[in-house]
């Protein structure tokens, strides 16, 4: 800032000195002082964030593929990819035109940047970090300046720490890298984008610093042609979120540094983790060391791990208290659910909890046996009668449901028309979009009316059991699956 004081006072010195003299200066030196207010905070904007930016980098950790769960397709075809950076002899050799870009596509948490890391470390470069965000700005030219810079330091640092090559990491590139044009009244992404693709043609494999650049991006699809066109980004890495196996080797990575208590089963927790991303398995192993900390505990117990799981999934437990009327509905709501999760899928009820989380007052968790992609019919019915056994239950036990199936039935509506559009309706195969109106709301209600009778059964037969169960939640607020499973199957046995 001080620059911009000492200009300031030069100009308001001159001002004053021309004003004694009689001379009307002031309309042009309050433009130059404009313009050059202007240019200075421009410049400032361009060095100031980035500095801090690279400078924590520097500083970061090494990472191999090793330190990595599951992702193997990922890693298979990155390192593939970056024996062509590392044999870069041979490739001249055979004229084949050297690799610049790699794109990793995936959702969020799922080890973009670490496979990043870990191609800098597997190639020896040196690493920098920028995300797409922090190419934005609302000056002009300052974007495409930072691109410039992020090359030049890329060299510098490269050149300084004697490392033939660099690795420079643009985390969420769809930001800088969006179709062209479609940011209305965003020059500004244009330049950036422009100067990004001069810097990548720019690169040759006879430069003394080598550079690949890694894009990562959760939106391939709303990404610039111009970044996928041959010798930019022309490989692409899809990274998915992890399966059964992923998730054990992830838990695994996380908990090396953990006590965990003989019992606990890894293999069990990833099973209670479908859908789960690698950040929010890191949480979960982080969650489970804290509550045991916060208990005086030696090592994590398997209880620690689900209540952690449970966190991730839901956030903190509420201060929301409901009454205790509440709490009953609340109770019978979610034995309804557990019931028919039960008997859809014997063994499926992870635990059932009337404890208020996240913005959930209550809920049921699932185990899920086996990671599926493909769903037929029965299974989608099967869910559909597990998601509105909630409201049938407050209508048999209360005599009325309540708001709080609300989301169960948004749900089962959209399984619903998961069926129809699935081709597996009375309808046969119908398209949305020539559907009428009111044959959409009929199907849709036929199909409830069949889960609900089969709902209303299910539920009247095992009363004795749903008592039972609903007493044991108001006293302990939790109950586990195993402890769920053995009331059901105690009273069962009785009669
Ligand atoms: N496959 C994995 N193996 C081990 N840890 C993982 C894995 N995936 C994610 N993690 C954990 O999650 C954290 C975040 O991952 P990372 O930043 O690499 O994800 P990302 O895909 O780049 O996410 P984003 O798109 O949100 O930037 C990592 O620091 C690590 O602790
Ligand atoms: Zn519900």
């Amino acid at each position: 800032m001080r620059y911009l004081e000492l200009i300031l006072g030069i100009v308001s010195a001159i001002v004053i000195f021309l004003g004694f003299q009689g001379i009307d200066l002031l309309p042009v030196l309050l433009f130059a002082g404009l313009v050059i207010i202007f240019w200075y905070q421009t410049k400032r904007a361009g060095e100031k964030s980035f500095a801090t930016h690279i400078h924590n980098d520097s500083k970061r950790e090494l990472i191999s593929f090793d330190d990595i769960g599951g992702q193997d397709i990922a890693k298979g075809e990155l390192r593939e990819a970056l024996e062509f950076i590392k044999d870069i002899e041979r490739i001249k050799k055979l004229g084949i035109r050297p690799l610049k870009g790699i794109l990793l596509n995936g959702p969020p948490g799922t080890g973009k940047t670490l496979l990043a890391k870990a191609a800098a470390c597997f190639t020896g470069s040196e690493f920098l970090a920028a995300s797409g965000s922090e190419f934005v700005e609302m000056y002009v030219g300052v974007g495409a300046r930072r691109v410039r810079q992020l090359f030049k330091q890329a060299r510098d640092m490269a050149k300084r720490n004697k490392k033939k090559s660099a690795v420079i990491f643009i985390d969420e590139i769809e930001v800088l890298g969006g179709k062209r044009g479609q940011n209305a009244g965003h020059m500004e992404y244009d330049q950036t984008l422009n100067e990004l693709l001069v810097q990548m043609d720019g690169m040759s494999e006879n430069d003394d610093v080598r550079i690949l650049v890694i894009g990562a991006t959760n939106r391939l699809d709303i990404l610039d042609s111009a970044l996928l066109r041959p010798g930019r980004f022309d490989r692409q890495v899809k990274v998915d979120l992890p399966d059964k196996l992923g998730r054990i080797k992830i838990l695994e990575l996380h908990t090396r540094n953990k006590p965990l208590a003989e019992e606990v089963s890894l293999a069990d927790v990833a099973n209670d983790t479908f859908g789960f991303s690698g950040a929010h398995l890191e949480s979960v192993a982080n969650e489970a060391a804290i509550l045991a900390f916060r208990e005086n505990s030696r090592v994590i117990t398997v209880q620690h791990l689900r209540s952690a799981v449970e966190k991730v999934i839901m956030g903190e437990k509420l201060d929301k208290i409901p009454t205790t009327v509440e709490k009953r509905r609340i109770a019978i709501h979610e034995t309804g659910h557990a019931l028919l999760s039960e008997y859809i899928q014997p063994g499926s009820v992870a635990s059932v909890t009337v404890v208020p989380r996240g913005n959930a007052l209550g809920y049921v968790r699932q185990t899920q046996q086996e990671d599926m992609y493909l769903y037929t019919l029965d299974y989608i019915k099967g869910k559909i009668a597990v998601a509105i056994a909630g409201a049938i239950a407050e209508d048999i036990f209360l005599g009325a449901r309540s708001t709080g199936a609300a989301s169960d039935f948004k749900q089962a509506v959209s399984m619903a028309k998961q069926i129809i559009f699935g081709g597996m309706s009375e309808l046969g195969i119908v398209s949305p979009d020539d559907i009428p109106k009111e044959l959409l709301h009929n199907t849709i209600t036929g199909i409830f009316k069949e889960v609900e009778s089969l709902v209303t059964n299910v539920l009247s037969a095992n009363q004795a059991a749903f008592t039972q169960i609903v007493d044991s939640l108001l006293t302990k607020e939790c109950i586990a699956g195993s402890e769920f499973q053995t009331i059901l199957n105690g009273v069962k046995q009785a009669s």
